[in-house]
């Protein structure tokens, strides 16, 4: 008998399960994933992510159901003082992995297909980048070398943002980065209003929690997590689709005169990619191994990419 804590099942075997996924995609809908601006094989939405999806409607299903347990544990009439039942709160999603590996195309294809469940309708999405600590403060502190390491962020405003939507709370805000300007956007928030489900998506989301200095114990973003799911891929091709991406934006992107990186559309290619491979080899791959990989055994599921970005293998934690 295997003590693994995970189920591995090949591409064929999870696809097989679509069957099984009570929402077919329509044409319509097909077209309004293509509206999300992502190259999306609509073969690998079906035989993926829509199962995936009915995996998290379960998910979701069952948390309920546990809350209702609690809530009939709890609401003993004899007890003067009982606590009030729990409320209904959001279902948050940590989505995790490195730079460059599918992060945000996997979360907006989830915000997308979770969205048509009549369950939980309203799916919001935050990115960690808006807790990047602002430019300034990161020269300040000698960190413009680390951006994305888990010391570049404010990780206390983060884990209050996501303890404040799975309170229940009407409104949380959140600040906003851009990669236009590579810094936090001065005055600008994001509003988040009591989703049904909160996908939180970012290269460290899945960190346990730093000891406090004072012997207290503190909790971690991904202590709030009901689902979480870790995009792995071979280091070699991340670095690739990082490269891809780059020469991509050079094209687009970077043309507009206000972007940080508009100086790289007067060089050659060559001379734009060799510093995004410094980039990469100097930033994101160390990062990589030292914090974001080391984090994925704590997914509840791990999705295995092909250099393709084909999902391969998926390994789905054992409850
Ligand atoms: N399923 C996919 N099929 C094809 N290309 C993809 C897929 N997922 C991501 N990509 C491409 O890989 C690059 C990185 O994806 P992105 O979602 O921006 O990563 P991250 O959010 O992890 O930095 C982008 O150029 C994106 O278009
Ligand atoms: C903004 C990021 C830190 C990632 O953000 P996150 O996953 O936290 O939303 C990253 O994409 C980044 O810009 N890294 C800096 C090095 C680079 O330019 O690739």
């Amino acid at each position: 008998m295997s003590t693994k804590p995970y189920v591995d099942l090949g591409r064929s075997e999870w696809s097989a399960l679509r069957e099984r996924t009570p929402l077919p995609l329509t044409a319509a809908e097909v077209e309004a994933l293509r509206g999300l601006g992502d190259v999306i094989d609509l073969e690998e939405v079906r035989d993926i992510y829509l199962p995936l999806s009915r995996l998290l409607n379960l998910y979701v299903g069952a948390t309920h159901g546990l809350r209702r347990a609690l809530n009939t544990f709890l609401d003993d009439p004899h007890r003067p003082g009982r606590p009030t039942p729990q409320r209904g709160t959001p279902f948050v999603i940590g989505v995790a992995g490195s730079v460059a590996v599918g992060k945000s195309t996997v979360s907006r294809l989830l915000e997308a297909l979770l969205a048509r469940w009549p369950e939980h309708p309203r799916v919001e999405r935050v990115t960690t980048d808006g807790f990047l600590l602002p430019k300034a403060e990161l020269e300040r502190r000698g960190l413009m070398s680390r951006k994305g390491f888990p010391e570049s962020y404010d990780r206390r405003a983060l884990t209050r943002f996501v303890a404040d939507v799975k309170a229940g709370k009407p409104e949380v805000t959140a600040p906003v980065y851009s990669h236009l300007i590579y810094d936090i956007v001065p005055g600008e928030r994001l509003t988040v209003h009591q989703p049904d489900i909160l996908i939180v998506e970012g290269l460290n989301v899945l960190q346990p929690a730093l000891p406090g200095k004072d012997g207290r114990t503190r909790l971690a973003v991904s202590d709030y997590f009901d689902f979480s799911v870790y995009v792995d891929a071979r280091t070699a091709d991340i670095e690739r689709w990082y490269l891809e991406r780059f020469r991509k934006l050079r094209e687009t992107a970077f043309q507009d005169p206000r972007s940080y990186f508009h100086r790289f559309t007067d060089v050659s290619e060559e001379e734009a990619l060799a510093y995004a491979r410094t980039t990469w080899q100097t930033i994101n791959e160390p990062n990589l191994r030292q914090n974001i990989a080391p984090t994925r055994g704590r997914a509840t599921l791990q999705l295995h990419k092909g250099p393709d970005h084909k999902v391969q293998r998926l390994s789905l934690r054992k409850l």
